[in-house]
């Protein structure tokens, strides 16, 4: 459903911001996107939309190249950016004026969410604050019941009941062949709704199955002698580490540990992955 083959990105004048990322990630899936500050989130997030265009490679999404902003591509798309000027006007005229590009947005879907989250449509949107305004694009963006929905740290500026009411409101609406792609940092915030993640850097991205990983690798603390040690980490609590196979004294992949192992043993922890998937 997305494929990036090959791809780079620089702004203008700039070192490039990456460069030979290869990556796909299959439809139907609720992905987090986890990357260092700067590592290329958003960036990576318009080049999926096509709100920019790659300098190097190719993207295909649902069947199309972004770079073209086809109509057929941009009616199946939706993505809730990071930081967005809302117009002047109430959520109501909002919703007549932009769900006509959309041919699946249903007003119920919208109409169910503003009841359950306590989403005013009659106010104006400049009016409202930060994570009112986020939750009414969330809220916008799930109604579209577009196959593609990409939002840019969501959960920023959310407090604590908003951050939960967020993951509700993916729980109940997103639908069985929908694909969530959600940056973030702050992966506890998304540990309810996604069951994958692409992890990237400026010299790799790649998608990593969470439900899937643990037939693959295992975290283990401590590793016992004759573990094949992909990463390790010497924690407060004690040794803990990323091994081959599937260990029955494994815990949970903590992501926080994947995180590093990817960015410090990247080619030990995918070939040691792709070994086992071979097996
Ligand atoms: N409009 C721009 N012009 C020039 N450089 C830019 C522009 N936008 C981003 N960059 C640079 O591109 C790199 C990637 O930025 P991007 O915002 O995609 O990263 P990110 O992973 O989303 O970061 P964060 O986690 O801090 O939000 C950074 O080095 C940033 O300084």
């Amino acid at each position: 459903m997305i494929t990036l083959q090959d791809l780079g990105f620089t702004y203008r004048r700039q070192t490039p911001v990456f460069s030979g990322l290869t990556l796909t990630i299959p439809a139907g899936r609720s992905v987090g996107i986890l990357g260092a500050n700067g590592a290329g989130k958003t960036t990576l997030l318009k080049l999926i939309s096509g709100m920019i265009r790659s300098t190097q490679g190719h993207i295909d999404v649902l069947g199309h190249e972004p770079r073209a902003r086809q109509t057929a591509m941009l009616q199946n798309l939706y993505i809730v950016p990071e930081e967005s000027d809302l117009p002047p006007m109430t959520g109501h005229a909002y919703v007549k004026h932009f769900s006509v590009f959309y041919p699946t947005f249903k007003m119920d879907t919208l109409s169910q969410m503003a009841e359950q989250f306590e989403l005013d449509l009659s106010v104006k949107l400049t009016e409202r604050s930060l994570g009112q305004k986020k939750k009414f694009l969330v809220a916008f963006a799930l109604a579209t019941h577009c196959p593609l929905i990409l939002m840019d740290e969501p959960t920023n500026g959310l407090d604590i009941p908003s951050k939960a009411q967020f993951r509700d409101m993916i729980i109940r609406h997103q639908g069985d062949d929908q694909t969530l792609l959600i940056s973030t940092h702050q992966v506890r915030d998304l540990d309810a709704i996604i069951d994958s993640v692409v992890m990237m850097n400026e010299e790799h991205a790649h998608w990593f199955d969470l439900g899937d990983l643990p037939n693959h690798i295992s975290q283990v603390s401590p590793p016992a002698e004759g573990d094949q040690v992909i990463y390790r980490e010497n924690r407060f609590s004690g040794d803990v580490a990323l091994v081959q196979g599937q260990k029955e004294t494994a815990t949970g992949i903590d992501l926080e540990l994947l995180f590093n192992a990817f960015h410090t043993r990247y080619d030990e922890l995918i070939s040691t992955i792709e070994q086992e998937v071979q097996q």
